[in-house]
C-alpha cells in the first residue's frame, strides 16, 4: 500500500483536526495515490487519491443518515491532502517509509461541496481525488465521495502551499 500523506506532514503541521496524526480528537483522515498511472486500463492510467473514513454516532445529522459538515471535512482534508501528494510528487521528492516530515503542506484556499443525494450512516465513506491543475503554489483538486459505491457527494478543493505564518499560530 502506497504512504499515506498525513504521516509524512512534519509534526508542527500534522494538528488539523480532519487530518492530523497528532490530534487525537480529529478524524485521522489518511489520503494515498491508489494508481501511480502506469496501469494499463482506462481507470488504471488515471492517477487517484484515495481517502477512505467511516463515520462514528456522533457524525449524524438525522438518524441514519450523515451531517454534511462532516462529508464537507472529509473532501476538504482529502483535497488539501490530495494537492500534497501531487507537489511532494511533482517536485521529486520521494515518500520513505511509512512516516517522515518529506511532505509539502497545504491548507485550503477554496471548498466547494455538491451533496448529491442523503449519505448514509455505516458503510466507509471513500473519497476520490483527481488533480486538475498544479499551477505554482496552487493545486486544483476534484473530488467524488462514494458510500456503497453510490455517489453522494462531489467537491473541489483548490488548496494553496502553506504560509509560514500559519506555523507561528499554531
Ligand atoms: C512545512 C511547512 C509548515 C508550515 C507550517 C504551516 C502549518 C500548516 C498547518 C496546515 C493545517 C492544514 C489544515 C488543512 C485544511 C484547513 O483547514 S486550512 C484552514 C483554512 N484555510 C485557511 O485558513 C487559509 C487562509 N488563507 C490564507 O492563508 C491565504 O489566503 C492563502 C490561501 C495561503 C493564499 O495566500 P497567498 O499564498 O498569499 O496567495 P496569493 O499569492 O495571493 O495567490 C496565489 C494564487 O492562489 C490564488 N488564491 C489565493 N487565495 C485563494 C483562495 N482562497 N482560493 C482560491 N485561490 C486562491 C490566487 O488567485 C493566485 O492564483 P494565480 O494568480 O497564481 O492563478
Amino acid at each position: 500500500m502506497e504512504p499515506a500523506i498525513q504521516d509524512h506532514y512534519p509534526d508542527d503541521a500534522a494538528a488539523c483536526y480532519g487530518c492530523g496524526r497528532l490530534n487525537d480528537q480529529g478524524l485521522q483522515l489518511k489520503t494515498r495515490w491508489v494508481s501511480d498511472g502506469s496501469g494499463e486500463t482506462a481507470t488504471e492510467t488515471e492517477s487517484a487519491t484515495e481517502t477512505v473514513f467511516t463515520p462514528r454516532p456522533e457524525h449524524t445529522a438525522m438518524p441514519g443518515f450523515v451531517y454534511g459538515g462532516l462529508v464537507a471535512s472529509v473532501i476538504d482534508c482529502s483535497g488539501t491532502g490530495s494537492a500534497s501528494l501531487a507537489a511532494t510528487r511533482d517536485r521529486g521528492i520521494d515518500l520513505v517509509g511509512e512516516t517522515g516530515s518529506d511532505a509539502v503542506r497545504f491548507v485550503t484556499g477554496t471548498l466547494e461541496v455538491r451533496y448529491q443525494r442523503p449519505t448514509p450512516m455505516g458503510p466507509p465513506l471513500v473519497v476520490r481525488g483527481r488533480i486538475a491543475e498544479v499551477k505554482g503554489r496552487k493545486v486544483t483538486v476534484e473530488l467524488t465521495m462514494t458510500a456503497n459505491g453510490e455517489t453522494v457527494a462531489t467537491g473541489r478543493v483548490i488548496a494553496l502551499e502553506a504560509p509560514d505564518t500559519m506555523r507561528a499560530a499554531g
